[in-house]
């Protein structure tokens, strides 16, 4: 026992000496082989050519997987390392692998205000091609690893959802390959139901092979607002007056320090800065977080951040986990001298952690986002804080629709929700190991709260059915002769289908 807690403190403390000389190196590599082979591949190929094949090479394999007998379920060949959660998709080994490989840009279409993506495109991709030519999607979620594909069939939201939603309300239309090896295109206006269920569904009703994402007129910079605040009370009364301002914001966020101490952030785009800009995603920067708390200081200040700096301003320190791995990350002698291969890749970070990083993890800290209506919202915070006392934590709102699928507002009307963000050490004393955690379940069902479903789930299959609405998902499902091709969304995301 002994000897295995010395391992555990010893592979966690010092991971950062093969994280900062092994893989930051290979992150920084990899990333340059990953813009030279787009590049190579966007000069040299019609990516829209290319995209039939590969759609056919999907059905291929789908109708192969028919004649097997079908005894097994399928999902996607993409491993299990490369998706964004702590634990590992234990199902990717035992199902039927479909290789869906398809990261091309396809076009964008300036009249409709559409861009045309393949599902393994990523949100880094796609920034980095849009604001250079003045466009940009409504909602573009920090990390730049997030795949679009990852983002429909589980769920987005970024600071700007309580404008436009989650990532699901910006999409146009879905291409995808069904059980039966066709292909379907479906939108608001054909395949309605099949258009509406797909967004949560996790890759159980058919492979995603084309998103059709809506798009808006971008600014080169953010204004951006930081408005401390020293009670919760105060948060959340700062935090409501901002969402529902009638003159609009284009971004509204928060971050907690602490239960009573926090930084609510409001902002706008603008083409011409008031001030120095502040291009806060430079390697040499601080982390941004860091730089947020640095406003109880000098109190209510504004920056102008660069567009795309201010999208990702979480990629470079995963939000505030980074702190955990590489503990003097932000000291300004790493950031200058090493800062500019910086971050590690999350896929890397998640290939090389050892079984003992990975239970510690799961054991001690807590990565998960809940989505809470934000009438309680000081309520839950007011939980969080007694049962694990995580900061920083995260607050994010968006705007909840009455559309149709797995979820949606409550009533006939849009409702504004809350997602809590905690990504952290449990710091509580009150904390009781699955006590805690189980109460934590029944407080989100008090609430009417949802889970946000990358890091798995710990419902009984009862208690999922209770919390999502499957009404469409179970008659798409059926309709489209599912029950043999994919398991149910349950079976992907309870705690036995990934560890
Ligand atoms: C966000 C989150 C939500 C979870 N929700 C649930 C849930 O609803 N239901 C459920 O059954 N499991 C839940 N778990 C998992 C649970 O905590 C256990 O990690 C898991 O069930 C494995 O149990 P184990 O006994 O094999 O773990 P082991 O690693 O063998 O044992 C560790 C146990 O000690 C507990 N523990 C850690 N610190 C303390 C402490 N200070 N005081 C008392 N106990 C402590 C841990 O929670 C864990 O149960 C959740 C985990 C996370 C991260
Ligand atoms: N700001 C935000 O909103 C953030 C969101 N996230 C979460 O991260 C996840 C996305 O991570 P990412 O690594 O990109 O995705 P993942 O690889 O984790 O994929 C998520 C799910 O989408 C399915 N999927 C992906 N592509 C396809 C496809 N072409 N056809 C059918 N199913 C597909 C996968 O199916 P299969 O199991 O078959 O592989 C899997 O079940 C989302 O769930 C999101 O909620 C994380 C951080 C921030
Ligand atoms: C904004 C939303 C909705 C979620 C943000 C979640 C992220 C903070 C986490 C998603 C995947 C997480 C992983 C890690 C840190 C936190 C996330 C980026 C690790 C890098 C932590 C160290 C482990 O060894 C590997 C983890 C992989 C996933």
């Amino acid at each position: 026992m002994n000897l295995e807690r010395t391992l555990e403190y010893v592979l966690h403390r010092y991971r950062w000496i093969f994280v900062c000389f092994f893989l930051l190196p290979c992150s920084f590599l990899y990333d340059i082989y990953v813009v030279l082979r787009n590049w190579i591949h966007f000069c040299s190929k019609d990516a829209s050519i290319e995209h039939q094949y590969k759609v056919k090479h999907v059905q291929k394999q789908v109708k192969e997987w028919i004649k097997t007998g079908q005894k097994i379920p399928m999902c996607t060949a993409r491993p299990g390392w490369k998706s964004t959660s702590v634990q590992d998709p234990q199902y990717k080994n035992k199902f039927y692998n479909i290789e869906v490989d398809m990261s091309d840009i396809l076009g964008i279409n300036e009249k409709n205000k559409t861009i045309l993506v393949e599902p393994s495109v990523n949100i880094g991709q796609i920034s980095a091609y849009l604001i250079p030519v003045g466009w940009t999607l409504p909602i573009v979620p920090e990390l730049e690893s997030l795949t679009v594909g990852g983002l429909v069939n589980g769920q987005g939201v970024e600071s700007s959802s309580h404008k436009y939603g989650l990532f699901q309300h910006i999409c146009v239309s879905f291409e995808v390959v069904l059980a039966d090896g066709s292909v379907l295109k479906c939108s608001k206006v054909e395949n309605t139901d099949i258009f509406y269920a797909i967004p949560w569904s996790y890759g159980t009703l058919g492979f995603l092979t084309a998103v059709e994402l809506q798009i808006i007129p971008s600014k080169k910079f953010v204004e951006l607002t930081y408005q401390p605040v020293y009670s919760l009370d105060e948060a959340m009364d700062s935090f409501e007056k901002e969402i529902k301002r009638r003159t609009g914001n284009e971004f509204v966020d928060g971050i907690m320090f602490s239960k009573d101490r926090g930084v609510i952030m409001t902002g706008n785009l603008v083409d011409t800065p008031k001030k120095t800009v502040n291009a806060i995603g430079n390697w040499y920067k601080q982390w941004f977080y860091k730089h947020v708390e640095s406003f109880f200081e000098t109190g209510k200040a504004i920056d102008y951040i660069p567009l795309r700096d201010y999208y990702h301003r979480h990629t470079r320190s995963l939000f505030w986990t980074i702190e955990e791995i590489i503990p003097f990350g932000n000291h300004w002698v790493f950031r200058w001298f090493f800062g500019w291969m910086t971050p590690p890749k999350i896929a890397f970070l998640k290939l090389t952690q050892t079984e003992i990083i990975k239970k510690l993890y799961l054991k001690t800290q807590v990565i998960h986002d809940t989505l809470v209506p934000l009438s309680t919202t000081k309520d839950m915070i007011s939980f969080y804080d007694e049962a694990y006392k995580i900061y920083p934590l995260w607050l994010c709102p968006f705007k909840l629709t009455n559309e149709p699928g797995f979820v949606h507002s409550k009533s006939d009307e849009d409702e504004f929700y809350v997602d809590i963000g905690l990504y952290g050490r449990i710091n509580s004393n009150n904390f009781e190991g699955n006590k805690t955690h189980i109460e934590h379940l029944q407080t989100l069902k008090k609430k009417k709260a949802y889970e946000m479903l990358y890091a798995g789930t710990y419902a009984t299959r009862e208690e999922f059915r209770e919390m999502f609405d499957h009404t469409l998902y179970d008659r798409i499902r059926k309709s489209l002769s599912c029950e043999k091709a994919f398991p149910e969304i349950y079976n992907k995301v309870n705690k036995e289908a990934r560890n």
